[in-house]
């Protein structure tokens, strides 16, 4: 299986098909080129992400992908779409039933606690919530209903109370991984339990001692990974729908399988299929299996969030991100000048609303196959014209600037005024009240520190920093941010 890299996108169709008669353009995995987008229904978009297994609280991995698609569905509902987007929890498996026995829990409580998890790291680097989540285990009937239709119509087969899908069945099997079936070996990490052919794979698994289990006709059991996909998809959003995303890792056999079951049982199923690269360390997929793994719990004590999203979400969605410190380091400072930037101006002329539309470079980037990278460029050419119409001291130039500059951050999730980022959304109200007590300690540690007497000045910062908060000094005067 081969995954092109952004260089080699290829041309594309040319009917402008969006509201604004300017076209989305993605790299569809399937066609293996980018393709103009074309909406199942005129400004709409379906989305359905498949989200976490919630196996272990989430690495930076997982959350690069829920934010690829994050920026996705911005850049959709900033060019008018009505969006709709998915994104599943696979809240029963292998590994969630191992960790339950191993600690003596049930298994639900592993889940629990690790969507919690999932969910907060989500919010923590400022993804928009999917407008529906569901879970796996809440959607047995339309498995059920789903493994019925293709016994039915010879797709499937009970054996010994599995249930699997025969893969011969089904002629469009690994087209989207651009395989052959001859090259297949047995289905992984599979025991192959009355099979009738080792490459089928099993869509429900019938019930083990000590493992929780469902009533079907074809007796107990719990179901198979891919078909709680389908079944999902299916229920949420119709029998066709315009994207289906995840990371590179689920092209096979996940997702192939998952269009196996859904078209088998007569559904268009997805027409755009758009996979996030990963981000790796030393050149292996960051893994909790692996064990190379970077918790976004521990990363957000170590960097700001909001810099954090900018070293995951800033490069393009089909490069790889090795982990890197310096890496990091070099995307605090690149964000840091955009955001002195902001707030200078926000000094000098008070609060500047973003601007209803993006400079045109960055659309036309954005419609190429989100190419981030280079919108992310605009934004940086933008900054500097604001910069010098400060240092000019045209006022009017650096506000029109600065509205741009917020128009095409809230698209990337990374404006500095937006309420997710202030802390407003946390507390509305009550932002404003904290601002002016913070100011009036600022005040007091300024003081000290014209005083010389700096040991009072570092005791503030420090009650201060311990009180949540974090504190930048700068030319003009001390900043503050809540700490993630
Ligand atoms: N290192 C990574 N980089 C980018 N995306 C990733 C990475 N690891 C997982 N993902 C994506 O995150 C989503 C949720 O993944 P899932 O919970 O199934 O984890 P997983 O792939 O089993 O992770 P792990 O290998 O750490 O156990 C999937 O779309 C998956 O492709
Ligand atoms: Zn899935």
């Amino acid at each position: 299986m081969s995954f092109p890299a952004v260089s080699e996108r290829t041309g594309h169709g040319l009917t402008p098909t969006t509201l604004d008669g300017v076209t989305i353009r993605l790299y569809d995995t399937n066609a293996r080129q980018v393709r103009d987008f074309v909406p199942l229904t005129p400004g709409c978009v379906s989305i359905y992400l498949c989200g976490a297994t919630v196996q272990a609280a989430p690495h930076i991995g997982h959350i690069r992908s829920g934010l690829n698609f994050d920026i996705m569905q911005r850049w959709f509902r900033h060019r008018g779409y009505d969006v709709t987007f998915i994104r599943n929890v696979t809240d029963i498996d292998d590994k969630i039933l191992r960790k339950a026995a191993d600690q003596g829990r049930p298994w639900w409580s592993i889940g629990y606690e690790n969507e919690r998890a999932f969910s907060s790291g989500y919010d923590v680097l400022g993804c928009m919530p999917p407008t529906y989540e569901p879970r796996a285990t809440g959607h047995v009937p339309e498995m059920i209903e789903m493994m019925r239709g293709l016994i039915e119509n010879g797709h499937a087969y009970v054996a010994e109370g599995n249930v699997y899908f025969d893969v011969r069945s089904f002629p469009g099997y690994l087209e989207l991984s651009n395989q052959e079936l001859d090259n297949l070996r047995a289905a992984e990490g599979e025991v192959d339990t009355g099979k009738r052919d080792r490459r089928d794979f099993a869509m429900w698994k019938a019930v083990k001692p000590g493992e929780p289990s469902w009533e079907t006709p074809w007796g107990r059991g719990r179901p198979g990974w891919h078909l709680e996909c389908s079944a999902m998809a299916h229920k949420y959003l119709g029998g066709v729908f315009d994207i289906h995303g995840g990371g590179i890792d689920l092209i096979f056999p996940h997702h192939e399988n998952e269009i196996a079951q859904s078209k088998a049982y007569g559904d268009e199923f997805a027409r755009y299929w758009v996979h996030n690269a990963w981000v790796t360390m030393s050149g292996e997929k960051m893994s909790k299996s692996l064990g190379n793994s970077v918790l976004v719990s521990e990363m957000v004590q170590r960097w700001r969030p909001i810099v954090l999203r900018y070293y995951l979400g800033t490069p393009h969605y089909r490069s790889m991100i090795e982990y890197s410190e310096e890496a990091l380091r070099e995307a605090e400072s690149a964000f840091a000048r955009i955001e002195g930037f902001v707030q200078r101006v926000v000094e000098k002329a008070g609060h500047v609303e973003a601007a209803a539309e993006v400079p045109p470079a960055f659309a036309e980037a954005m419609n190429d196959d989100l190419g981030v990278p280079q919108a992310l460029a605009v934004v940086h050419t933008t900054v500097r014209q604001g910069n010098s119409a400060l240092t000019a001291d045209d006022k009017e130039t650096a506000v029109a600037r600065l509205a741009e500059v917020r128009a095409m951050l809230g698209v990337l999730g990374l404006d500095p005024l937006d309420p997710h980022w202030t802390g407003a959304d946390r507390g509305d109200d009550l932002h404003g009240v904290v601002d002016s007590l913070v100011q009036l300690v600022l005040e007091q540690r300024q003081s000290a520190r014209s005083r010389k007497d700096y040991g009072t000045a570092d005791a503030i910062r420090d009650q201060l920093v311990q009180a949540g908060l974090e504190i930048e000094d700068t030319p003009t005067g001390s900043r503050w941010t809540l700490r993630g």
